[in-house]
């Protein structure tokens, strides 16, 4: 019985107190409690980065959210905080508190840098997300060399290549861990078929290979399911739309998708497969997006590309050679 409500009041704010509220879901995971995974966002006061977070804190996979960013991050922190789901949310600002926020990460989803204007390619943000992106990864291999990382950064054709060089030389590479972020390319083709076709989206799938910039952009239309035919100027308006897709808008709900699909993976589901740019055998290139099965390891087995019709292995040629460059000079940046 309460003696009176004074202490009624008490009690019930001594549960509110976020300490004692952290304190009692760190108890609950001792005693053996959903323990999750723990998730760091880098770049999380961005545009993918807020969007990302509010999804992430949703997800119940996630039982640690940390945001970090180099400006803002304790009011996005505060924001997200406030939502009435389990995963704790705790803020990190600036380079003094990378290591912080990346101390303990199963996973590391990285939208940090520039973002493009009208009239740039991904590879105009080159200069300055190569840079970024290297710090980062340096704090990665350091202090959560295991984590797997999802890499949204652009231009992703490039900036996979830089992370797994960083990797290398720390000594912490793992190509099953290390994953460019392509699902936006297939929630834009799957959308964009579905409209032709006059199905739900969520119905269709296209398997979209190569890489994450225009004309490496490859959706295999002849793979689509439901199986189904497209003419040859559905072909060519699908195949241009899906590449220019990232002029007409940038969303954070592909990359979310994407997490959480790893964190199935890393939770033992099985049959968890998306397209993603990975280290892949699948080409003569030494980084390609294409089907990947996810699982605890990471990227546990990457999928052959399948019988490719006439217009697809054009297609391929050209993406390869875009990719060759976009690779190299990733590589580069680094091995200089
Ligand atoms: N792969 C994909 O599908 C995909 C999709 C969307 C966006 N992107 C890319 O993601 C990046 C971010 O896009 P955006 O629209 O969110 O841009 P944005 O400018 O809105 O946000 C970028 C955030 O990164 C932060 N940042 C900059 N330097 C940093 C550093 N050293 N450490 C940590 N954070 C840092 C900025 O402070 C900012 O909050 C861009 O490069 C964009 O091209 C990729
Ligand atoms: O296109 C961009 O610049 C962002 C992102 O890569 C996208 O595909 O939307």
């Amino acid at each position: 019985m309460e003696s009176s409500s004074s202490q009624r009041v008490a009690r019930i704010a001594a549960h509110l107190n976020p300490p004692n509220f952290e304190l009692r879901r760190e108890e609950c995971r001792a005693k053996g409690g959903a323990p999750g995974f723990k998730v760091a966002i880098l770049g999380a006061a961005g545009g993918i980065g807020q969007s990302l977070a509010l999804l992430m804190k949703m997800n119940p996979l996630v039982s640690v959210l940390h945001l970090y960013d180099v400006v803002n991050s304790p009011g996005v922190t505060a924001d997200i905080s406030h939502m009435d789901t389990t995963a704790v949310v705790r803020g990190f600002l600036g380079q003094p508190q990378l290591e912080a926020a990346l101390t303990g990460m199963d996973l590391v989803v990285i939208p940090a840098g520039v973002p493009r204007k009208p009239g740039m390619t991904r590879d105009d943000l080159f200069n300055i997300n190569a840079g970024i992106v290297r710090t980062l990864c340096e704090g990665v291999a350091k202090c959560c060399p295991n984590a797997v990382v999802n890499l949204i950064s652009n231009p992703v054709n490039s900036t996979v290549p830089i992370a797994a060089e960083v990797f290398k030389k720390a000594g912490t590479y793992n190509p099953k861990r290390l994953l460019g972020v392509t699902t936006l390319d297939v929630t834009r083709a799957n959308t964009f078929v579905g409209e032709v076709l006059g199905l739900d989206p969520k119905m269709v799938d296209v398997p979209v290979v190569g890489g994450h910039a225009g004309v490496t952009i490859l959706p295999l239309l002849s793979q689509v399911k439901p199986p189904c035919s497209f003419t040859p100027e559905e072909t060519e308006y699908l195949t241009k739309r899906i590449q220019d897709g990232g002029t007409e808008v940038v969303q954070a709900y592909a990359a979310a998708k994407f997490a959480d699909a790893c964190l199935r993976g890393l939770k033992g589901d099985a049959g968890v497969v998306e397209c993603a740019f990975v280290a892949s055998e699948v080409t003569e290139l030494p980084f390609f997006a294409s089907k990947v099965r996810l699982g605890r390891a990471g990227a546990e087995e990457v999928y052959q590309l399948g019988p490719l019709n006439e217009y697809e292995r054009i297609g391929l040629e050209k993406a390869k050679k875009e990719l060759a460059e976009s690779i190299q000079k990733g590589t580069n940046f680094i091995k200089k």
